[in-house]
């Protein structure tokens, strides 16, 4: 008799998915076209509880954040995606890195968070929802996040990831739209999780230092950047590096150099390109700042990579921390809001 497959060992949790990570995002051309006009058409909230200090103007941010004093704002943010690796813990894991990151992408400290989680009950254990749900745990608790309660579905797809609320300095927030030309870019993750997750969906192989990466707090960086200074950054996921750079030089009116050459990549990242295993969400991601990007010599490989939509990425911070690599330069907006060299 064969033993049902109820071990994250034996289900690929990839194969229950269409797509995978923070590449299963809506493109962020279609995303903008959804949003956009959204307040414009309903309004602004009667009588606010609270000023709002960061929202949905010039293309959003990483999170809302609302004023509470002059100390003190709340972020508050979310994030859930479908299985980026077949291990149940690790996705778990994985999906709360992610959620927190959007925190510490506005240089704030995430204080709890609740979990949402579409599970398909008629076709997967719970005991590996249970796995997903502890991988989470243990990430918020880990970072000092209370994760406290949650949301729970019948979903033909498993989905999970949480909601978070932060604190902020309001004075020390690192927006997306307050960077300024003459600064240096530094990126605090080496690149490549997006086409080592799809190798990995396509063949099993599992990456160790992907998934290391995918879980690694931007909590340190966040701080070293708010320590420094810094007043601009964002966390580099889905819409890849070009998409997240694009986003924030729009936002702040500078256009970015980005030295090719010093983008750091994961082991096996060109490999898995070359060998074709570039999703679709990266192609996308391609195509929407082709036109605004100043390419020079880089190879349609080098294009793609760069467009690679990551899950759980770095930050990438306009100024410089300790450890981590300068990967360009900002300046005053010219005619390509980037420029590769
Ligand atoms: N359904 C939605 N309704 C309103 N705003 C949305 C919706 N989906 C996304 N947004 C907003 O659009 C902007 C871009 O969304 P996106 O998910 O790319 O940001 P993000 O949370 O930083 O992403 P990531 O979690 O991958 O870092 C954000 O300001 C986000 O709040
Ligand atoms: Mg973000």
């Amino acid at each position: 008799m064969t033993e049902p497959e109820t071990t994250s060992a034996r289900t690929r949790l990839t194969q229950f998915a269409h797509g995978g990570g923070c590449a299963c995002k809506i493109p962020p051309g279609e995303l903008e076209a959804l949003v956009a006009g959204l307040t414009a058409r309903v309004g602004p909230p009667r009588d606010p509880a609270a000023p709002l200090l960061v929202g949905l103007d010039g293309g959003g941010d990483d999170a809302a954040v609302v004023s509470i004093d002059a100390d003190r704002a709340v972020v508050t943010t979310a994030d859930f995606f479908t299985p980026v690796v077949d291990d149940a813990f690790d996705w778990g894991r994985i999906a709360a890195t992610n959620a927190l990151s959007d925190v510490y992408a506005m240089g704030g400290v995430p204080i709890a968070a609740v979990n949402l989680l579409g599970w398909p009950r008629d076709v997967l254990p719970f005991e590996l929802a249970a796995e997903v749900l502890r991988g989470g745990m243990e990430v918020g608790h880990g970072a000092g996040c209370h994760v406290a309660g949650g949301h729970s579905v019948d979903d033909p797809e498993p989905k999970y990831g949480m909601s978070v609320v932060g604190l902020v300095r309001p004075d020390r927030m690192l927006r997306a739209d307050a960077a300024a030309p003459g600064v240096p870019l530094t990126l605090t993750k080496p690149l490549g999780v997006g086409v080592l997750n799809t190798r990995h969906k396509s063949t099993g192989t599992v990456f160790p230092e992907a998934i290391a990466t995918m879980t690694t707090l931007n909590r340190d960086a966040s701080a070293a950047a708010v320590e420094a200074g810094i007043r601009a950054a964002t966390d580099v996921t889905g819409f890849g590096l070009l998409g997240h750079l694009y986003k924030l030089v729009r936002a702040s009116g500078v256009t970015a150099v980005l030295d090719r050459a010093a983008v750091p990549y994961l082991d096996g990242a060109r490999r898995a390109a070359e060998d074709g295993f570039v999703s679709g969400g990266s192609r996308r991601n391609l195509d929407w700042v082709a036109p605004r990007v100043e390419f020079g010599s880089a190879s349609e490989l080098d294009r793609l990579l760069l467009a690679d939509a990551q899950t759980s990425g770095g930050l990438l911070l306009a100024g410089e921390i300790p450890g981590h690599p300068v990967i360009g330069e900002l300046r005053p907006r010219g005619e390509h809001a980037i420029v590769i060299r």
